[in-house]
């Protein structure tokens, strides 16, 4: 049995996860955290999952991580600065697994855009959010702009071609890398992300949408059963999945 704690678990994923982590019998839920809670009640646990929020997890992840603890971060907003702290901080052995998107079809949308991203003059993501999303641009968009520039910069290409040299509101959006991302929030949405991507004469599009948070337990579960096996810093559930 691998003993699970869940930070946040009140939430709207912590909640989802504790009940997904109850239904698996291989897994085990020993503690339970929520604002206010006192953390010690984690160290009974093998792997401990986080999602609370983006101004919480950085103090949540250094806890767990100096307690020896395997962490599984599926908060958005950890940033590199977040994680290089954590590279200093980790015990041989120790893993920590930050998952942006714990969809397999977000992870597939991640790397089909990257593949596409050389291929096209502009590419552009659009992510849309239920409205109680605290912050944006999301983590999923935050990484897929980060995995396309990577990809861009390889291929030798600069930013799509933009003639727009007035825009007081910023309508054109954030840039993530030097890529354009724009955030929707709207009453009736789960969690969804376009990637559109263009040159002269067709457009391609890559979509994903989660319809229900119960899209997130597959990977949320696979990160608890796996997440020892690999061990330092690793992001995104990409290792997990033996895709290549
Ligand atoms: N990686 C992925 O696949 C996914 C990631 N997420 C991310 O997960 C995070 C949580 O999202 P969501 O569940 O919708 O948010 P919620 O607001 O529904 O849940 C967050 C929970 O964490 C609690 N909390 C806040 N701060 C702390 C703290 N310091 N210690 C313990 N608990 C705390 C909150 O308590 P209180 O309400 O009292 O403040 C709340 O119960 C977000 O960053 C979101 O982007 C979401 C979906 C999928
Ligand atoms: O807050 C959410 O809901 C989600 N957060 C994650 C993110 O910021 O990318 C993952 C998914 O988009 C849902």
């Amino acid at each position: 049995m691998i003993k699970v704690g869940v930070l946040g678990a009140q939430g709207r994923m912590g909640s989802e996860a504790c009940a997904a982590v109850r239904g698996a019998e291989d897994l085990e839920l020993v503690a339970r955290v929520d604002m206010g809670d006192d953390r010690e009640v984690l160290r009974a646990a093998d792997v401990v999952v986080d999602f609370t929020h983006p101004a919480a997890v950085a103090d949540n992840l250094r806890w767990c991580v100096d307690a020896g603890l395997h962490v599984v971060v599926g908060t958005s907003g950890v940033g590199e600065d977040l994680l290089d702290d954590v590279r200093g901080r980790l015990q041989p052995g120790q893993a920590v697994l930050v998952v942006p998107n714990f969809g397999i079809g977000a992870v597939l949308m991640m790397r089909f855009a990257a593949q596409a991203a050389r291929f096209y003059d502009s590419v552009e993501v659009v992510e849309l959010h239920h409205p109680r999303k605290a912050d944006a641009p999301s983590g999923t968009a935050t990484r897929t702009a980060q995995m396309i520039a990577a990809a861009r910069a390889e291929a030798g290409l600069g930013p799509g071609p933009d003639a727009t040299t007035h825009d007081p509101d910023g309508a054109r959006g954030a840039t993530v890398d030097g890529i354009p991302v724009h955030a929707v929030r709207m009453a009736g949405l789960v969690a969804h992300q376009e990637v559109l991507l263009g040159s002269e004469g067709e457009t391609l599009t890559i979509r994903h949408d989660s319809l229900h948070r119960s899209s997130f337990m597959p990977g949320v579960l696979l990160a608890c059963r796996k997440v020892a096996e690999h061990p330092g810093l690793t992001v995104g559930l990409d290792d997990l999945l033996d895709l290549d």
